[in-house]
């Protein structure tokens, strides 16, 4: 990374906690668990930075505070040299234009009642914005930009395969023309082939709009392909923070040096349980983004 290069994203010291019952009966006092423990890292205009770990590290929940979805219990955010920690209201609506996430999965993170041109135009809608040339033209060209057909856009998303459902969810990120793209997991569900038309589409979108991405996933595959930088995370910490070619090339942390060794399998069942966990709190997510984008900020429903 150039090193004169300002930072489009800052995070400093950033800690997130949950309260999570006591074990041992009714009288047990909640516990502190902390999800994310002093994280602090960077991105730069027009760069991938991938987040990675194992299940349970921390990844998804530092994405969410980073795109404010969730707040955090101390640290800094500053996005383009400005702190947007505590933004609220109005200026939360303008940050989230900068900032989109796009999710795991498509079809838990899209309202299956709605068209695609619904999906797609909401953002700007939201935002009191005018839809450049109309709903329809303009979710057609996005449509076409992301490789699907333009004459589908008053189908609804479970009329979609998982990997055009998820080009969905690219155009309704890319909607709002983001400076910074949070892509959560965005290929972890789609089969291995999709999987690389996806990511080659975000790499060809990367090019043409010149936005970052943090990017979040725990393949070690996916992330050789698409990042320029790594942090890795393991407890809620970053352990080792780089360049692709020398981390994957040279680790130096002994957890980075065992996560490219071995990457982790998980159990099946296992695997169920966890995607339908993921699927819970990305619908939650979803629903805290929309409520913000409607103009409620979810930070102040949570507990
Ligand atoms: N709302 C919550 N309440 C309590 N604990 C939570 C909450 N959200 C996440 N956690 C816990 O925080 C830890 C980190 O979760 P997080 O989802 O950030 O990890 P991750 O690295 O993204 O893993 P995965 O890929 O499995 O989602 C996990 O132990 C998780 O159970």
């Amino acid at each position: 990374m150039n090193a004169t290069a300002k930072p489009l994203l800052r995070a400093t010291n950033l800690v997130k906690e949950f309260n999570i019952p006591g074990t041992g009966g009714l009288l047990r006092k909640p516990e502190v668990f902390r999800a994310v423990d002093d994280v602090s890292l960077e991105v730069y205009p027009g760069e991938t930075l991938a987040l990675v770990g194992e299940s349970g590290s921390g990844k998804s929940t530092t994405a969410r505070l980073i795109a404010r979805l969730m707040s955090a219990t101390s640290g800094e955010i500053e996005f383009d040299g400005r702190d947007v920690s505590q933004i609220s209201g109005k200026e939360l609506h303008e940050f989230r234009s900068d900032v989109q996430v796009i999710f795991q999965d498509p079809y838990s993170s899209l309202n299956p009642r709605h068209t695609v041109e619904r999906l797609v135009t909401a953002p700007l809608l939201y935002q009191n914005r005018e839809v450049p040339g109309g709903p329809k033209r303009y979710t057609q060209d996005l449509m076409a930009r992301v490789g699907l057909n333009p004459d589908h856009s008053t189908r609804y998303p479970w009329q979609f395969s998982g990997g055009q459902a998820q080009r969905i969810g690219i155009a309704r990120a890319l909607a709002v023309r983001p400076r910074l793209v949070v892509a959560d997991e965005a290929v972890s569900a789609l089969d291995v082939s999709v999987q690389a038309q996806v990511i080659n589409l975000l790499k060809k979108l990367q090019r043409e709009e010149g936005f970052s991405y943090l990017f979040i996933a725990h393949d070690l595959a996916v992330v050789r392909q698409i990042a320029d930088r790594l942090a890795v995370m393991n407890s809620g910490r970053i352990v080792e923070m780089g360049e692709r070619d020398q981390i994957f090339g040279a680790p130096q942390d002994p957890y980075t040096q065992r996560l490219l060794g071995a990457v982790p399998r998980i159990r099946p069942e296992w695997d169920a349980a966890r995607r339908e966990n993921d699927r819970k709190r990305h619908l939650a997510a979803a629903a805290a983004s929309e409520a913000a984008a409607a103009g409620s900020d979810p930070l102040r429903k949570e507990s």
